[in-house]
């Protein structure tokens, strides 16, 4: 470990001596605590790191960074879509996708290491229960859908395949993350396939250039944002293990979308199909203040600007038909070669953009009392995942249902939108869907039939209650066999033993 004058010469070599201020304070546990975070931190980089920090802070406040006016929406025929395409061709995307998978080139790269501040819970997000009849976790869900897609490939091709899951996580995330999959038994899946690993963490500057100090010994450290991806991707070795594996495609997506299709054969076959290096998923934005990020193109390169860096006068822009003109909302879906990610990681890592947020950062004072501020102190520098995208040569956007997969965990409940009860309702919509199509009938608990509602409100909830599992049905498939002209009693739970009681009463 680093000696007490060596963690001295380095902090004053950066200009942060302050940090070793309470030194004779601390007991012996304390400091070392203290001498291996400081370990951590090249002084060099850290100087580097306080100089940006403040220096992006001042740009931040000024006009002079914006984007806004060289912003150009995607042309439509560069964007593929669901709602606009036949039958035959989703049919031929979504069986090119399969052929993927079943081949084993096809892995879901997770971003968790974020810290679910909005929604209030000091877990990690993907470990909520949003209410459902089944109590499953986002994380349960997630890992069923992955042994479901992984089946519907093995069963068209006659195959074992494996789809391995990549988790990031953080320093916040990754303990209580692992200690959960280990708990539920990965939910099923092999532990050799779920590979856990942990982005980087970086220190909180105040206006002064100075690290703040969140306690006497330690320092106010925060994940590198979710662009921290390309160099945590080298750190852990994670393209050496895609490439022993066999993979080349990437489905990289964040935790909190109930909805999220993990690699999903229809993405992942448009994308092979057009040939691109990259892609994202876009859903139609709902409204101009919406947060998600846009894609659009800037000096004609693809980027996507995030939604608290656009001018509310450019998101309210309009078209000659009334829709909005930046309408490609981010929901945070892309699709990667393992070449473009290997691309990005040797040669252009260092030239990501870092994007700054100004935030209140709980600080010790002078006189080591902890002190919560009222108004912002502190400067967060974070990379953003989707900022490779102009790296790439060909990209590609594709348009998915809102209503088929999208529906954010943000907030807590209480907020209007994106909480755990507009997460648990639409997923409960889409199931309510899925049966009906399927030719289900909804009964009351006395048995009086529900009359079947064929279109609702977003924020309405279905008229009848109907969870299926992910490992019954991935995206609605399968279903006619089970539930044509049944009675369904509501609450109605399809799991994988209510199926098998349905066949046989077929
Ligand atoms: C930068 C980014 O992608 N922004 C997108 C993100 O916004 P949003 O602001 O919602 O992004 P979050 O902070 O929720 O982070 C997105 C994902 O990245 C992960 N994470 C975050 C920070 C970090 O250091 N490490 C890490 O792994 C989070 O755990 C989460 O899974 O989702 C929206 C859709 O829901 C999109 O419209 C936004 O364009």
């Amino acid at each position: 470990m680093l000696s007490f004058e060596a963690a001295k010469a380095r902090l004053e070599t950066a200009g942060q001596s302050h940090v070793l201020q309470f030194w004779s304070e601390l007991s012996a546990e304390e400091s070392s605590a203290l001498l291996e975070e400081i370990s951590q931190l090249k002084p060099e980089d850290l100087l580097e790191h306080c100089r940006a920090a403040v220096e992006a802070a001042s740009r931040h406040s000024s006009a002079d960074g914006r984007l806004d006016a060289r912003m150009e929406p995607v042309p439509p025929e560069f964007i593929g879509s669901v709602r606009k395409s036949d039958k035959e061709r989703l049919k031929m995307w979504g069986d090119e996708g399969l052929l993927q998978i079943s081949q084993d080139r096809v892995a879901v790269l997770l971003l968790a290491g974020g810290q679910g501040t909005r929604l209030g819970v000091s877990y990690p997000k993907g470990m909520y229960n949003v209410g459902l009849p089944s109590g499953k976790t986002l994380y349960q869900i997630q890992a069923e859908r992955i042994q479901k897609v992984q089946e519907l490939a093995n069963v068209k091709h006659g195959c074992r395949c494996t789809i391995p899951w990549y988790i990031m996580t953080s320093e916040f995330t990754l303990g209580p993350t692992e200690k959960f999959f280990r708990d539920n038994e990965y939910f099923g899946l092999c532990p050799a396939n779920v590979v856990m690993f942990e982005q980087r963490m970086i220190p909180a500057v105040g206006f002064d250039g100075k690290i703040i100090l969140e306690k006497k010994n330690k320092i106010a450290m925060a994940p590198d944002g979710n662009g921290g991806l390309y160099r945590a991707l080298v750190d852990n070795k994670i393209l050496e293990d895609m490439e022993r594996r066999g993979v080349e495609y990437l489905h990289v997506y964040c935790v909190d979308n109930i909805l999220v299709k993990m690699a999903d054969p229809v993405f992942i076959g448009f994308c092979v199909n057009k040939g691109a290096d990259c892609g994202a998923k876009v859903v139609d934005k709902a409204y101009p203040a919406e947060p998600v990020g846009v894609v659009c193109r800037v000096d004609g390169l693809y980027q996507v600007i995030e939604y608290s860096e656009i001018q509310p006068e450019t998101a309210e822009l309009r078209g000659p038909g009334g829709e909005l003109l930046f309408s490609a909302g981010n929901i945070c879906n892309h699709f990667f070669t393992r070449g473009f990610l290997k691309e990005v990681a040797e040669k252009f890592e260092s030239q990501l953009k870092q994007h700054v947020a100004i935030k209140k950062v709980p600080f010790v004072d002078g006189e080591g009392n902890l002190v919560k501020p009222t108004k912002p102190n502190g400067i967060k520098m974070e990379k953003f995942v989707f900022d490779v995208f102009h790296f790439s040569k060909k990209f590609v956007a594709f348009e998915v249902l809102r209503e088929e997969e999208f529906s954010p965990l943000k907030n807590a409940d209480g907020a209007p939108l994106d909480t755990p009860t507009t997460a648990r309702r639409s997923l409960l919509a889409q199931h309510y869907r899925w049966a009906l199509a399927a030719g289900g009938n909804f009964l009351d608990e006395q048995d009086k039939p529900i009359p079947p509602k064929h279109s609702m409100a977003q924020n309405e909830d279905p008229p009848a209650i109907c969870e299926i599992s992910p490992l019954v049905s991935y995206f609605g498939e399968g279903l006619e066999k089970l539930l044509k002209q049944k009675n369904l009693k509501s609450p109605f739970l399809l799991d994988e033993n209510e199926a098998k009681n349905l066949l046989q009463t077929t």
